[in-house]
């Protein structure tokens, strides 16, 4: 599976836990392990050589990636360009899963895992902070942003935490979200970290505010592009609609218009999956299959219970993407 990896997703390779439990606990210089994981894990014939992490989070079955650009390791910053223009530079990003993270020296996080990241490194998740973290120290990377898919239901968000543990970090969520952060993000954007950057996409449907994080398309982007898209789409799954601004009739259109080839990221995986591609679940996706009328009918019938946490999580999430020293919920 790891050889599969590395060959299909030349620039982003995905190393096993036992692989990096070993390469953390190598008791050889920082610079010198820096170098033997960034061979492992791109390959020698490109400048660009994007740094990959997918974290877990089990009581919420979340995900939070961790990205960075390995061959720019002293570069101090990354820039955030609001459309076009270069309006700000910022050093790191971190996301969520539903969280994204971008991080620095250069690393991008989504706690996407962003959601993203930790969750968020894209989509950060608080109960794993400290293991995400340390990720990040024992790689030698400063962590610049803790950027977020979107506002999450089920888990409260890590990136409060990351902030008051790390001041220099900026949370990045979407505007439309209606959330507090340090970067209030539309589509169109990109979050450049070293060489390589995201796009910001609006996928809504699950939530009013849901955005996906999508690698660069251009000379030395990975290849193929990869995508965090938080709980818009999950392997063999959707995110469900009915709550937070949800629409499954926004939902059914914002995922086809995700490039086909593209390596899907979700935040969230129930059943033990951890990538997929559009195109695979336009196949093989029980609700994606169908012609929209009959997708609407199957999210309205979905019948799921609440998020055990939604009512905790919901009002945290809204505020804990920004620092806010007086609330007692982060
Ligand atoms: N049981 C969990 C919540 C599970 C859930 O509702 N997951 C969401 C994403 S997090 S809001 C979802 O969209 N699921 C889609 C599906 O088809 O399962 C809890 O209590 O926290």
């Amino acid at each position: 599976m790891l050889r599969f990896r590395l060959l299909s997703v030349p620039f982003a390779s995905v190393l096993s836990p036992k692989a990096q439990i070993t390469s953390s606990s190598l008791a050889i210089p920082k610079s010198r392990l820096r170098s033997q994981m960034e061979s492992a894990y791109t390959t020698s014939s490109h400048p660009s050589k994007l740094l990959f992490r997918q974290l877990f989070e089990k009581e919420s079955s979340t995900y939070t990636y961790l990205l960075a650009d390995a061959s720019h390791p002293d570069k101090p910053a990354l820039k955030y360009s609001k459309g076009s223009s270069a309006v700000g530079r910022v050093a790191i990003v971190l996301c969520e899963s539903a969280r994204i993270t971008v991080q620095g020296n250069e690393l991008l996080s989504i706690y996407l895992l962003m959601e993203y990241m930790y969750m968020q490194l894209v989509d950060p998740v608080d109960k794993t902070i400290d293991r995400d973290l340390s990720l990040v120290k024992d790689l030698g990377l400063k962590l610049i942003y803790a950027i977020n898919t979107h506002v999450h239901a089920d888990h409260v968000t890590g990136t409060g935490l990351i902030k008051s543990k790390l001041p220099g970090v900026k949370s990045v969520i979407s505007k439309a979200s209606n959330a507090k952060a340090d970067l209030l993000i539309e589509p169109g954007d990109k979050i450049q970290f070293g060489d390589l950057f995201l796009e910001v996409r609006a996928t809504p449907g699950h939530t009013l505010g849901c955005i996906t994080y999508v690698t660069g398309d251009g000379p030395n982007q990975p290849q193929p592009r990869m995508a965090f898209t938080g709980d818009a789409l999950l392997v063999r799954g959707c995110g469900r609609t009915d709550f937070q601004g949800g629409s499954s009739e926004q939902l059914y259109k914002s995922i086809f218009t995700l490039p086909k080839d593209t390596f899907l990221y979700p935040a969230h995986d129930y059943k033990g999956f951890t990538v997929t591609t559009v195109g695979e679940e336009m196949l093989y996706n029980p609700r994606l299959t169908k012609d929209e009328e009959t997708f609407k009918n199957i999210m309205a019938n979905l019948n799921l219970s609440y998020p055990k946490m939604i009512d905790v999580a919901v009002p945290a999430n809204m505020a804990c993407g920004f620092q806010d020293t007086s609330s007692k919920m982060c």
